[in-house]
């Protein structure tokens, strides 16, 4: 079974294109979702309380916005909070994979080429949108402020600086055009 990479920077549409495969009947892992759901493990939220401070839970329940605004502004505890949470997801990836059974399967996340781990996957994806529109559209889906979605991307490699390394490339400005590409990407790779 290949594995296949899909990327892309923040308000790209790596979501929205990780559905369409989902809708090809392609079996899609997505790596923010299973990380959210890391933050209800006993052992990661304790790790969480002793390196980021207890007050981050509430009733046992994370408060995301805060841990941003730590994680976000400070690139060392960005790599903390990587270094708890990646293992991890990758094991829930290891189990999941083991259930299906398909030609090759997705995993979606936002940081591949950043940490040098498009070497796992059989070929990569790349999402890309102009810098404005990806913008825009974060402001518009979680109501955060510019400068926000700013800080979030600085913490991403720029488009040009990973494009050269992935298989294919998905602009994602008319979704029209997204979805006869995601079909035409979904053939080759059922070909492989
Ligand atoms: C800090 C957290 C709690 C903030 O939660 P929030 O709901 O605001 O964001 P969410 O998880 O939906 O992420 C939205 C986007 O932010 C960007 N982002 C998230 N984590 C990271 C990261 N570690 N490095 C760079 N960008 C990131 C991505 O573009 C992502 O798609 C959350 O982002 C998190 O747990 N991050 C660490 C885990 C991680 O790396 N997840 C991404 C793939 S495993
Ligand atoms: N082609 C498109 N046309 C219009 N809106 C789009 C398009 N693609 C995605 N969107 C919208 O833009 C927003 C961001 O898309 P999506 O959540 O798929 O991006 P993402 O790359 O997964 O973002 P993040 O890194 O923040 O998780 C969503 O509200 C989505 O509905």
């Amino acid at each position: 079974m290949k594995i296949v990479g899909l990327t892309g920077g923040i308000g790209s549409g790596k979501t929205t294109v990780a559905h369409l495969f989902s809708e090809l009947e392609v079996p899609v892992f997505i790596a923010d979702k299973v990380a959210k759901s890391l933050y209800n493990q006993k052992e990661v939220i304790n790790l969480i309380k002793q390196t980021f401070g207890e007050h981050l839970f509430k009733e046992n329940k994370l408060d995301r916005q805060a841990l941003a605004s730590i994680v976000f502004n400070d690139s060392v505890k960005l790599k903390q909070l990587n270094e708890i949470i990646h293992p991890r997801v990758h094991h829930e990836f290891e189990s999941w994979l083991k259930l299906q059974s398909s030609s090759y399967v997705i995993y979606e996340a936002a940081i591949i080429f950043e940490h040098n781990r498009q070497d796992f996957f059989d070929k990569t994806i790349l999402v890309t949108a102009p810098k404005q529109i990806k913008i825009n559209r974060v402001m518009a889906r979680d109501g955060v402020t510019e400068s926000q979605v700013l800080q979030r991307m600085s913490k991403q490699w720029p488009d040009d600086k990973k494009s050269h390394l992935a298989d294919f490339i998905i602009t994602n400005i008319d979704l029209e055009k997204t979805i006869s590409r995601v079909q035409e990407i979904d053939k080759i790779l059922k070909d492989l």
